[in-house]
């Protein structure tokens, strides 16, 4: 298990993520993928096919942020008007920008739906509840209709291994299990808010069906 995962840096940084002006930074919320991605390799190495893709866009996003053009990397509201004004999205089959940060950040965004809705499953879940269940209901209703046959298959092999409900709050790793459901309940409006802060952007700028 990752010593140092705790779900109250995951809860710091998308508190951090979001400026006086609601815009997104993208270094807090990569950093925010990392902590989750650190918890998710805690689990075992059933899982690392999903972590090998999350750690690949949160690098291409890295990337942009300490590159030359950085500057425009600093929100996720400057990417979107930096790759659409300088013409650098692929808009509707994958051309010459396949790993723009915009289509990049959009595959994450997704994943973030369903973080909320497993996150809230898990906040609201009884002793007998399955975190196998809560995961691929959450996934149902959010990643799975983006993603290909053979992955929705995969996924739900790995959703079988997560460990149970008890086993998943002490690896969360924020005290009792009291404890952990109240600081869900103070992690999700954050999540949420930066979610619907991003969708409302993509959608504003009809960039959610990014290829
Ligand atoms: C607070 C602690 C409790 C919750 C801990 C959750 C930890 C989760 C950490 C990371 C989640 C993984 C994020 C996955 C991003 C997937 C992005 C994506 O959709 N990629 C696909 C499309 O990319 P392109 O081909 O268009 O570039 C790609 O095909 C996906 C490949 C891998 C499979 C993704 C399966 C996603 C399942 C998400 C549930 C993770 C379950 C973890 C359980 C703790």
């Amino acid at each position: 298990m990752a010593d140092s995962f705790s779900l109250r840096n995951v809860l710091e940084n998308f508190k951090s993520c979001l400026s006086d002006n609601k815009e997104v930074y993208i270094k807090y919320y990569i950093s925010g993928w990392r902590e989750l991605v650190s918890f998710m390799n805690s689990l075992g190495s059933v899982f690392s096919f999903i972590s090998k893709d999350a750690v690949s866009k949160i690098q291409i996003l890295e990337n942009f942020l300490m590159g030359e053009n950085g500057t425009h990397y600093l929100t996720v509201q400057s990417m979107v008007k930096y790759e659409l004004d300088n013409e650098l999205v692929d808009l509707t089959k994958r051309g010459s920008h396949p790993e723009s940060g915009c289509r990049t950040l959009l595959r994450l965004h997704r994943a973030l739906r369903w973080l909320q809705l497993f996150l809230e499953s898990l906040r609201t879940s009884t002793e007998d509840s399955k975190t196998s269940v809560m995961c691929s209901e959450a996934y149902n209703a959010s990643l799975a209709q983006h993603h290909s046959w053979i992955i929705r298959k995969a996924a739900g092999l790995a959703f079988c291994a997560l460990p149970g409900r008890d086993a998943f709050f002490e690896v969360m790793n924020a005290g009792s299990h009291q404890e952990v459901i109240t600081l869900l309940g103070e992690a999700l409006p954050l999540i949420s808010e930066v979610y619907q802060i991003t969708e409302d952007l993509y959608a504003k700028n009809k960039l959610l069906d990014l290829p």
